[in-house]
């Protein structure tokens, strides 16, 4: 279980998560929606603390994350897979080694760095790898691979890492309705078969109402909406985007292309679940 007690965080004068107080349960898949600036980023870099709260508590397991320091902290964040809109592959490098760097939180740096990996990593690598269909892959130039391809390369380094969380921010808004599809099938999948909690900022509607358990909409700073997809109503979306809502602020292009019923002919196995 995580939980966000009371949690502030301010930059200056502006206060990017304000007062915050949420829990998570393991094996979730949570979407978090609003606006640009709600502090949807802040809310999961202080998750992995790649920012500190100034206020609250952030408790994992009985600890208070935020007071994490040196080795500690390395292995907290080592829990916490992150997943960014522009995946940070290391372009010169193959998607094997890139997904082998997932190790780097629990390996010893130095054969990491010098690309000495034990069998058995490498093994777990081409398994994460066949697991996003990139088997044939494996031995390109990160770059040489489509924007769906090395984000679903990010995500089978994201599982090098045993996480106990999978954070992504954005992870599809760079990409097209069929690789947007793709990986977030892909994480819907790692979320159920491994019963990994996944935290996931999205700027569709769509997206968070087909793939997740429970969606948290933010404004301000603030949590407005905290409730599964079926309860997001019209008026809980106003709240989240406010009287100004329109096109650009939520992003409905996907609306077509990504609804229940296209899921469903996608991923059968995977609706069967949901
Ligand atoms: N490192 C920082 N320094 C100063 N201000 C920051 C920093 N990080 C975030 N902010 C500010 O905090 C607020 C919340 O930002 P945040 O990135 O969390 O929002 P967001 O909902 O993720 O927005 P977007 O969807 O555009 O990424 C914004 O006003 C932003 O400018």
């Amino acid at each position: 279980m995580l939980e966000f007690r009371n949690v502030t965080k301010a930059f200056g004068e502006t206060v990017a998560v304000n007062g915050v107080s949420l829990s998570f349960t393991p094996g979730q898949m949570v979407g978090v929606i609003g606006r640009s600036g709600a502090g949807k980023s802040t809310l999961l870099r202080l998750i992995n603390r790649l920012v500190s709260p100034g206020h609250g508590e952030i408790v994992f397991e009985g600890s208070n994350v935020a007071t994490l320091s040196g080795r500690d902290l390395r292995a907290w964040r080592a829990r916490c897979a992150m997943i960014f809109q522009q995946f940070n592959l290391v372009n010169r490098l193959d998607v094997l080694t890139n997904v082998l760097i997932g190790r780097i939180g629990t390996a010893h740096t130095l054969p990491v760095m010098l690309k000495h990996f034990s069998a058995a990593d490498r093994a777990a690598a081409g398994l994460a790898l066949d697991r996003l269909d990139l088997l044939p892959q494996a031995l390109q130039r990160a770059d040489t691979l489509s924007g769906g391809q090395q984000q679903r390369v990010a995500i089978a380094r994201a599982l090098l890492q045993n996480p106990s969380l999978i954070l992504a921010d954005e992870p599809i808004a760079s990409l097209d309705p069929r690789n947007a599809r793709l990986v977030m099938d892909a994480l819907r999948r790692i979320n159920r078969q491994d019963r990994i909690t996944v935290i996931c900022n999205l700027h569709t509607l769509d997206a968070a109402r087909a793939y997740c358990d429970r969606i948290v909409g933010m404004a301000h700073g603030r949590v407005v909406f905290d409730g599964t997809p079926e309860t997001l109503t019209r008026s809980a979306i106003q709240a989240i985007y406010g009287d100004e809502h329109d096109d650009d602020a939520v992003d409905e292009n996907l609306t077509s292309t990504m609804g229940a019923s296209l899921v469903a002919r996608a991923q059968p196995e995977l609706v069967a679940v949901m």
